[in-house]
């Protein structure tokens, strides 16, 4: 959809959101703030009513093929990372072209410097620094930051208010619970929770649960398990 604006020309592009939940919510709200897509509509395995948020529900993710070719892209806002990584495979498997759109919020920080991957958001009030690299499919929420140098793997997320020092490594689908904090230069594994309020302040391995001040493992986390 292209319009006119002041005498400028703008492109809107049309997007669908896959997913009908929280974290839809804020997706759509962050994309209406951008004015830069026209979204068009949602696809979700559960939601049953005709309208999300005053957009279609336009069916489930196996109907997105019915719609290929209309709109420009999609994002799967799915606040769960593995959940969310079993969406993106599935349309991967239906349509290997699909394209992701990377959002960033209008009141977000992120250094040009940065390398933000296809599918991830990043929320209002959040920080991304320089040098940092974030990869696909991650969200990075409200209010959340990211020294100099992290790298955040694919599928995890930085949850509300949570904070990571500089050269710091999260594993891929690893969560970053709301106001945790990860010292500098900390690598967390792959699978790992790290819960609310926690301060991380030695490295932590693989597929477990830490928290507490400072963090320690609790558990290790099952297969599956889902992020709440
Ligand atoms: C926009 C958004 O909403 S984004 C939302 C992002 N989500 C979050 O930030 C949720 C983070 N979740 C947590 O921190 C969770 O508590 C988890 C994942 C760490 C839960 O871990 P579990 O081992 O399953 O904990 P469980 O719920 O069984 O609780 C076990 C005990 O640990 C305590 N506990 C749970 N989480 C924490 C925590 N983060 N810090 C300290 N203690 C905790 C519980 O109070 C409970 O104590 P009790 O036995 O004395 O009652």
């Amino acid at each position: 959809m292209r319009i006119f604006k002041g005498g400028e020309l703008i492109v809107i592009k049309e997007l669908i959101v896959i997913g009908c939940g929280g974290q839809a919510k804020v997706v759509v709200d962050l994309v209406e703030q951008l004015h830069s897509f026209q979204i068009i509509g949602f696809f979700d395995d559960y939601k049953i009513e005709p309208e999300f948020m005053g957009y279609p529900v336009l069916g489930k993710v196996e109907d997105i093929k019915k719609y290929n070719g209309i709109y420009y892209g999609g994002i799967v806002a799915i606040g769960d990372n593995w959940s969310r990584k079993k969406i993106v495979r599935r349309i991967q498997e239906m349509d290997p072209k699909f394209r992701y759109v990377t959002l960033c919020h209008p009141e977000a920080i992120v250094s040009q410097r940065a390398e933000i991957g296809e599918g991830t958001a990043v929320m209002a009030g959040a920080v991304v620094n320089t040098d940092v690299k974030v990869g696909h499919h991650c969200i990075i929420n409200t209010l959340g930051s990211v020294a100099h140098d992290c790298v955040v793997g694919d599928y995890a997320s930085v949850g509300p208010g949570a904070h990571l020092g500089g050269h710091v490594q999260i594993g891929e689908h690893s969560a970053i619970s709301i106001g945790a904090r990860v010292l500098h230069g900390i690598t967390i594994g792959q699978d790992t929770i790290i819960g609310a309020g926690a301060t991380v302040t030695h490295h932590i391995t693989d597929r477990v649960i830490a928290y507490g001040v400072p963090a320690k493992v609790i558990r290790s986390r099952e297969k599956d398990e889902p992020y709440l």
